[in-house]
């Protein structure tokens, strides 16, 4: 729809060689970080870039590299947490010293693909844009590093209160800082739209995150290690965790994003907000229950 094979000459073949080999090196058996979410985020983003207020803010290089960040942004994903990785040991935490280190990973094995054999999808890209389309790439996806969160959130909203003090567009954007701090959002806000999803959509990215964590904490248990926060299968409370993810972290990102787009995303802060009732009402149900 974005008439980027002509634009950026991409190849047909190569693209379905490239991209097969990524959908394959996403575990099929992680419950929440296989193929499926990579897709999801993928065009969740690309229903974002289409916001009436966000038409002619992002040249077609920006947005080839937002929805390309999208697609690899979780690729080879091992099914835990950086702080597993880290407190284990693994050769990933090694590699990367302990930082972001799912996230560089995922950066690392995307681009070793592209030097497959037919697998360049870049190939037609001049040096310029290859090494932009890279670098952009390599900022959106470590940003999704959760512990990135508050400071990519506060940085966001400064800029917009700036811009409303200054009286400008708040989408005049100046520089390759104030461009990439909006895809960097733009791609956070998607991994973690979940809880913006219809129920009936949302509901089983819970089942599947809450499966991937009881996982990680079966061995951790097994490992004789600490049970990570919300991994414990025994004593996890899931709407109540879901409702605290959607009041301090999900809806404060989505209501600077609804701000920054507005009204584009009005009915995306409104579903989330319906959801968060939702697992609200069912907790209160719960522990109800639980009291008789
Ligand atoms: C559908 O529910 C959730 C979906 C996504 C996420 C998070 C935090 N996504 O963050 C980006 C990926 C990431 O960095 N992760 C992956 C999750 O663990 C932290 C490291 C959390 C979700 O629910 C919370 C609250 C109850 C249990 C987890
Ligand atoms: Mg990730
Ligand atoms: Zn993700």
């Amino acid at each position: 729809k974005r008439d980027f094979l002509s634009k950026f000459r991409l190849h047909p073949s190569t693209l379905v060689n490239y991209f097969t080999g990524i959908e394959e090196h996403y575990k099929k058996d992680n419950p929440y970080h296989n193929a499926v979410h990579a897709a999801d985020v993928t065009q969740s983003t690309h229903v974002l870039l289409n916001a009436a207020s966000l038409v002619n803010v992002f040249s077609d290089l920006e947005i080839l590299a937002s929805i390309f960040a999208c697609a690899i942004h979780d690729v080879n994903h091992p099914g835990v947490t950086n702080q597993f990785l880290i407190n284990t040991e693994n050769e990933l935490a090694i590699m990367y010293n302990d930082m972001s280190v799912l996230e560089n990973h995922h950066c690392a094995v995307a681009f070793k693909l592209l030097q497959e054999p037919n697998c360049n999808i870049l190939k037609h890209l001049d040096d310029s844009q290859r090494k932009q389309l890279r670098k952009m790439v390599i900022d959106m996806v470590l940003a999704t590093d959760m512990s990135k969160h508050m400071s990519l959130l506060a940085d966001l909203k400064t800029m917009v209160e700036t811009k409303k003090v200054a009286g400008g567009c708040l989408l005049k954007l100046d520089n390759y800082s104030e461009k990439m701090q909006i895809m960097q959002n733009m791609v956070h806000c998607a991994d973690l739209s979940n809880p913006a999803k219809p129920l009936p959509l949302s509901t089983q990215w819970v089942t599947r995150v809450m499966e991937e964590f009881f996982n990680q904490g079966d061995r951790e248990k097994a490992l004789g290690l600490p049970v990570s926060p919300m991994c414990c299968r025994e004593t996890a409370n899931i709407e109540k965790s879901q409702v605290s993810f959607i009041d301090f972290i999900v809806h404060p990102l989505w209501e600077a994003w609804t701000e920054l787009v507005h009204p584009d995303a009005e009915h995306i802060l409104s579903t989330l907000e319906q959801n968060r009732d939702h697992y609200s009402e069912l907790s209160a149900t719960r522990e109800a229950e639980e009291q008789q």
